[in-house]
């Protein structure tokens, strides 16, 4: 369930971010970005491919110039690259380097012996992303799942106050990603900063404190999941077994906005699922009747102009995105 955790306007500022732009030829990629990341925040960064998250988040590491605006990391300028600042931020990206024919342990140690930290932060960072077991397995010989973790230990074997990570939980199966959600748990419980990378609307969701999306290079929204998510008026959906009642008697039901059918289910879109609920148990019972709640990934949906996946589109609409229902009906009430 999605809480409230924005931290108070008054927490200090890791990252601060004015007007920033990025063009490459004729893609505007960062078009006017301004964003503060407070200390201690789980600050996440959405958005659809090519919206500019991979731009933005290396000019704020100091991997990239941007063409204008100004960036403050912990109270410096990242650019020109600002070597002071690397021992006090861990970064994780996409395409994470190793020392592939070295061991786990022998990787970590590596990168630690690079921020003169011991052996011993290497363990620990083995630990905390639960590769103890596969220390002494060559890099090139680990699962992607298990690469993508020792990235995040690098990230985190220098004990950094502020970590990028950039879709770290893009090669993991279900139960190391969860394990994963455990660990950034813990992090943000030590008062770190956390900039976060991710397509998994359920994890941002889960994890961050406010989350940005961006698209075209812009913010189209930025608050707490839960604020964006109440704040959005986005609808319950009702999920009623096919044959129970047809599309045209439910999209006449008093408080049904849309209706839809999808995988055996009639889809009943409102903003009062009490009364329709109500209406429901009158007309058919309430047996194999699903209710769910608007989720970010609706938000998500809605902002970067795709149709939300599982439940009703617009009728009249463009082509439906995958698992949108074939037919709607706009309720006439
Ligand atoms: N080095 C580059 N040269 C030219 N164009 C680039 C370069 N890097 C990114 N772009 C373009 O800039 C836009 C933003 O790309 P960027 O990688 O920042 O987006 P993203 O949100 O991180 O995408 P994804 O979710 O796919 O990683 C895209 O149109 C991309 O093609």
């Amino acid at each position: 369930m999605t809480t409230d955790r924005t931290p108070p306007p008054d927490a200090p500022v890791a990252v601060a971010v004015r007007e920033v732009r990025k063009r490459y030829g004729d893609r505007q990629a960062v078009d006017g970005l301004s964003l503060d990341v407070r200390r201690g925040e789980f600050f996440g960064l959405l958005g659809p491919n090519g919206a500019g998250k991979t731009t933005f988040i290396e000019i704020v590491e100091g991997l990239r110039q941007a063409d204008s605006g100004t960036v403050e990391v912990l109270g410096h300028s990242p650019w020109p690259r600002n070597t002071a600042l690397l021992p006090r931020i861990g970064v994780q990206t996409q395409a994470s380097a190793f020392f592939v024919r070295q061991t786990a342990r022998e990787h970590l140690v590596t990168v630690a012996g690079l921020y003169r930290k011991d052996a011993a932060a290497a363990d620990r960072s083995l630990a905390l992303v639960a590769l103890t077991e596969q220390r002494d397995v060559l890099v090139e010989n680990l699962s992607g799942g298990q690469r993508q973790r020792l990235a995040i230990a690098s990230a985190l074997v220098h004990d950094p106050e502020l970590i990028f990570l950039d879709e770290p939980t893009a090669a993991l199966d279900p139960q190391a990603r969860r394990d994963l959600w455990q660990v950034l748990r813990a992090l943000k419980g030590e008062g770190r900063t956390i900039v976060y990378t991710t397509h998994h609307l359920d994890e941002a969701e889960a994890l961050c404190d406010r989350v940005a999306i961006l698209v075209g290079g812009r913010i189209a929204a930025l608050d707490s999941p839960h604020r964006l998510i109440t704040s959005a008026g986005a609808r319950t959906r009702l999920l009623v077994p096919e044959g129970r009642i047809g599309l045209d008697e439910a999209a006449a039901l008093d408080g049904v906005d849309r209706v839809g059918e999808q995988g055996g289910s009639l889809v009943l879109e409102t903003s009062v699922p009490g009364k329709v609920l109500q209406a429901l148990d009158a007309l058919t019972g309430l047996d194999g009747v699903i209710t769910r709640t608007a989720t970010l990934e609706d938000v998500y949906l809605e902002l970067t102009g795709h149709a939300a996946a599982g439940g009703p589109s617009p009728a009249g609409g463009g082509s439906p995105a995958e698992g949108t229902p074939a037919h709607t009906l706009e309720s006439r009430a």
